[in-house]
């Protein structure tokens, strides 16, 4: 059974109809890239499976449990698999990262492990840092090391190596690589760096238009399509639509 299936998503702000009926599917163990244009709906849909935004049709089942259906409770309970990063800017930030790792791990209950969490992210020389002194990366790392602390079976990221450095974004990547494999959960991840949905992922979504298509390899696309980088078969999809408007 997939950990997500979803079906016919449609949502709109207004009369902006956004999504115009998504199909997707994800297995456990995948990491899946989620691309698109500035606009094109990737937060929406991704906040749609954190069941923190509504949507106007269509299916979306999270571990075998259809969302639509489920009461306040249901709801709850499903958010316990999950683990979300948002742009981290304004989390907490006068708390140290010792302290914060502490405070998540009240939330998460025994299972979460701060010092398996400090050893596995390598934070140990910022301990002590304050949040809001750490740099953009190291943010970064740390809403990392919090969202894979409760060994959640799904992880949601948006855009969680936006504005890092070549370094920082693979020292990130290893580490949800190396920690997805360990757990065997799913990884959903927003980017705009094409070279990294080729390098770390197993498989890509394109949101264009309000619809999706969905690549098992980044391999298989390149195959596919007949392009010899992500960034070209991307550039080309958004291009070609445009040039016939
Ligand atoms: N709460 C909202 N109310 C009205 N319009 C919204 C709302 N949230 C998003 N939108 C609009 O919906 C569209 C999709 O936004 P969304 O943030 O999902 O795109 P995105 O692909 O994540 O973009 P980016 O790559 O720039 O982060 C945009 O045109 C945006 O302005």
């Amino acid at each position: 059974m997939p950990n997500i299936i979803v079906k016919g998503l449609k949502k709109a702000y207004g009369n902006k109809q956004v999504l115009k009926g998504l199909d997707f599917t994800a297995e456990q163990g995948e990491v899946i890239a989620v691309i698109g244009k500035n606009g094109a709906g990737k937060s929406t849909f991704l906040e749609t499976l954190m069941m923190i935004r509504d949507f106007d049709e269509g299916t979306v089942n999270l571990f075998g449990k259809d969302v639509g259906s489920l009461g306040a409770k249901g709801v709850r309970e499903l958010k316990k698999d999950l683990s979300i990063v948002l742009q981290p800017t304004n989390f907490y930030k006068n708390l140290r990262v010792k302290e914060l790792l502490e405070l998540f791990r009240s939330y998460y209950g025994k299972s979460a492990d701060v010092k398996a969490t400090i050893r596995d992210f390598e934070l140990q020389e910022h301990l002590k840092t304050p949040f809001d002194k750490l740099s953009g990366g190291w943010k970064q790392r740390v809403a990392l090391a919090i969202a894979f602390m409760s060994s959640p079976k799904l992880v949601i990221l948006d855009e969680p190596t936006t504005g890092l450095d070549p370094y920082m974004r693979d020292v990130l990547w290893k580490n949800i690589i190396r920690h997805n494999k360990e757990h065997n959960g799913t990884i959903l991840l927003s980017t705009h760096y094409m070279d990294e949905v080729e390098r770390y992922c197993d498989k890509v979504m394109l949101i264009h238009e309000g619809q999706s298509n969905v690549f098992d390899t980044p391999a298989n696309l390149l195959a596919k399509t007949g392009h010899t980088s992500i960034n070209d078969f991307y550039l080309d999809r958004i291009g070609e639509k445009e040039a016939v408007r």
